[in-house]
């Protein structure tokens, strides 16, 4: 990664119309006289010149003249296709506005529609059929360029809608630069197309995907293992993402790579960071431990099983007590009901194995309602990603509240419409006792004595750029699971519900602050990967103090220099330069 200085100066080899049509370089109405002259724009741009800021204002004022969040989200793509700079400079200046503009809620919309609203490619199209020359087109994409992040789907599991065939990739690796301050022309998002199960677009003749069912068993494996050796064989310092797998291929797939590569599952291990953040945060205002709680997770899919093992390895961790026990904390929901043994082989996945209760235990019980469980169980938590819209009735809240003073309620699926609990309903199901973060975002809620309570956004995006940030930072050779607690135990000591004294502080930072957030969340995981080993031995002696102790402001120092702004800079050209 390349660092910036206040006012830097970049050579550039690209001139001409190339340069306005490269969105890393372009400026538009940006360059100065003396650039429009040294890259041959003197013609093709009008007289003036503008400041980012008119730039801005321009580029705000004509995204509030679309008027739906769907149009705005095309507006900003189209930003992004042309000018870097100017794109990320709106998006930070807007964070909180423009987030659900171009994630969650938005994203899934323009996702589920991706065929229709397609304009121009971006990133790399890896494809099952094509897979004869993926190393050709690997290095025809990345040719030349220094890749720190690659970000990759297949696309089964897209958010809470499914399997889309194409996407996602793109707008997870926005986030990391506009909240994890990572230079974009160190990314590369792939899609990997092995083709899609999703009918409608099987039928839709201008789905721009690979129309075939999707590949499966030992011949998709081979697929993925082939893209994860090239991604080591090239760049084999990068950090390797995988974001909405299908269920049965992401845990198998992130156990694969774990310890051979900087592989990060987000919807395992980032939803697992940000829950264990949000319940450390919740249970700091209930002034209980993690160990006292009774935790129901509805959907033990990757993200239920990924917090699970999240939060039963922070209650080990924290509050001293055995795999086994913290495991008895854990009621784990999925379509068929509870897990429990009498489901049998084939309904139990390997991954909850852990977490399945005993028929002692059930006896004489048929499959249990949701309702019926939390009258026996008395959970203190519920957490949904279950993608069941509703999933948390009236029923469901009233028999929490009755045996919890106040209970935690995380309805995490998204996008927005498959919530499994409107917040604005649990807190009047609850009486306002509900401590309460969902996946998407949502308005304030109004209590009972009229006062207004905040609703965290426990999304993994609130940490999954500092988490990556920080393992770049620190050149660590994997992403272990105690880097990622450190991120997540920083996450929750910023939480606002701890610092402020009002109870209706939100659990979680808000995205407004997402930036400054994660570079702590950043420095956190850095520091422990040089404590711990997973650092590069010359970066970690690098951010040592005299006595040999990691310096906490020796890292501040080394992450400050590497986030990435947006900033114009000086342009000189030079045959030498970038291109
Ligand atoms: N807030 C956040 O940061 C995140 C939220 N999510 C959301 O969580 C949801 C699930 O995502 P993944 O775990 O990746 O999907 P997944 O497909 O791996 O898991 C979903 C699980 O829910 C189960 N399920 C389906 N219907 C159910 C029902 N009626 N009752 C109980 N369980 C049911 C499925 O069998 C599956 O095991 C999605 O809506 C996704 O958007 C996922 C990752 C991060
Ligand atoms: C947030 C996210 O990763 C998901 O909903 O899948
Ligand atoms: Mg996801």
């Amino acid at each position: 990664m390349k660092t910036n200085t206040a006012s830097p100066v970049f050579r550039v080899a690209v001139r001409g119309e190339a340069i306005l049509t490269n969105p890393r370089f372009n400026k538009g109405m940006g360059f100065t006289t003396e650039e429009r002259k040294a890259f041959g724009l003197t013609g093709r741009l009008p007289s003036r010149v503008n400041t980012l800021d008119e730039q801005c204002e321009r580029a705000y004022g004509q995204l509030l003249m679309r008027d739906t969040p769907i149009r705005k989200n095309s507006f900003l793509q189209s930003l992004k296709e042309q000018n870097w700079v100017l794109y990320y400079t709106l998006l930070r200046r807007h964070l909180r506005e423009l987030t659900p503009v171009i994630y969650t809620p938005t994203e899934a919309e323009a996702i589920s529609n991706y065929s229709h609203l397609f304009r121009r490619s971006e990133g790399l199209y890896l494809t099952f059929a094509g897979q004869d020359s993926m190393e050709e087109d690997f290095l025809e994409q990345t040719k030349g360029k220094d890749i720190d992040l690659i970000v990759c789907s297949d696309s089964e599991a897209i958010l809470g809608i499914g399997d889309q065939g194409v996407g996602i990739s793109a707008a997870k690796s926005v986030l990391y630069t506009v909240i994890g301050g990572i230079n974009p022309s160190n990314t590369l998002a792939v899609v990997l197309d092995v083709g899609t199960n999703n009918e409608d677009l099987l039928n839709d003749p201008l789905y721009v995907g690979w129309p075939q069912k999707r590949v499966a068993g030992s011949a998709y494996d081979e697929f993925i293992d082939k893209f994860v050796q090239l991604v080591r064989k090239h760049f084999p310092h990068s950090l390797l993402h995988f974001e909405d797998f299908g269920v049965t291929n992401a845990s198998r797939i992130l156990k694969r790579y774990h310890d051979a590569h900087a592989v990060f599952n987000d919807d395992i291990q980032g939803t697992g960071a940000v829950t264990l953040s949000g319940i450390m945060a919740a249970i700091g205002v209930t002034k209980t431990k993690l160990a006292d709680q009774r935790y129901i997770i509805y959907g033990a899919g990757s993200a239920g099983v990924g917090i699970t093992i999240q939060l039963r390895d922070a209650i080990v961790q924290a509050d001293g007590v055995s795999v086994e026990e913290a495991n008895s904390k854990f009621y784990l929901v999925d379509k068929y009901g509870l897990l429990k043994t009498s489901l049998g082989e084939d309904k139990i996945r390997e991954t909850q194995k852990p977490f399945v209760r005993t028929e002692s235990e059930w006896e004489g019980d048929s499959q249990t309602s949701l309702v019926e469980l939390i009258e026996k169980v008395k959970p203190t938590v519920l957490i949904g990603c279950s993608t069941h819209a509703g999933g948390f009735t009236e029923d469901v809240l009233r028999t929490l509240v009755k045996h919890c003073e106040r209970p935690i309620v995380f309805p995490l699926s998204n996008p927005s419409r498959l919530v499994e609990v409107h917040p604005t309903d649990a807190m009047k199901w609850t009486d306002g006792k509900a401590l309460i973060a969902t996946g998407s975002p949502f308005e304030p809620v109004q209590l009972p004595d009229g006062s207004f309570y905040e609703i965290a956004e426990c999304n993994n995006a609130l940490i999954y750029p500092g988490l990556g940030f920080g393992a770049l930072l620190s050149k660590s050779r994997l992403v272990t699971d105690s880097m990622i607690l450190a991120g997540a135990q920083k996450l929750a000591s910023l939480s606002p519900a701890l610092h402020a004294n009002n109870p209706s502080t939100a659990l979680l930072p808000d995205f407004a602050d997402a930036p400054e957030v994660n570079l702590e969340v950043a420095i956190a995981v850095a520091v422990r990967a040089a404590e711990e080993g997973s650092a590069l031995e010359e970066w970690a002696s690098s951010v040592k103090d005299d006595e040999g102790k990691v310096s906490v402001d020796l890292v501040r120092k080394k992450a400050e220099e590497l986030v990435w702004k947006p900033i114009y800079g000086q342009y000189v050209y030079d045959l030498e330069g970038e291109k």
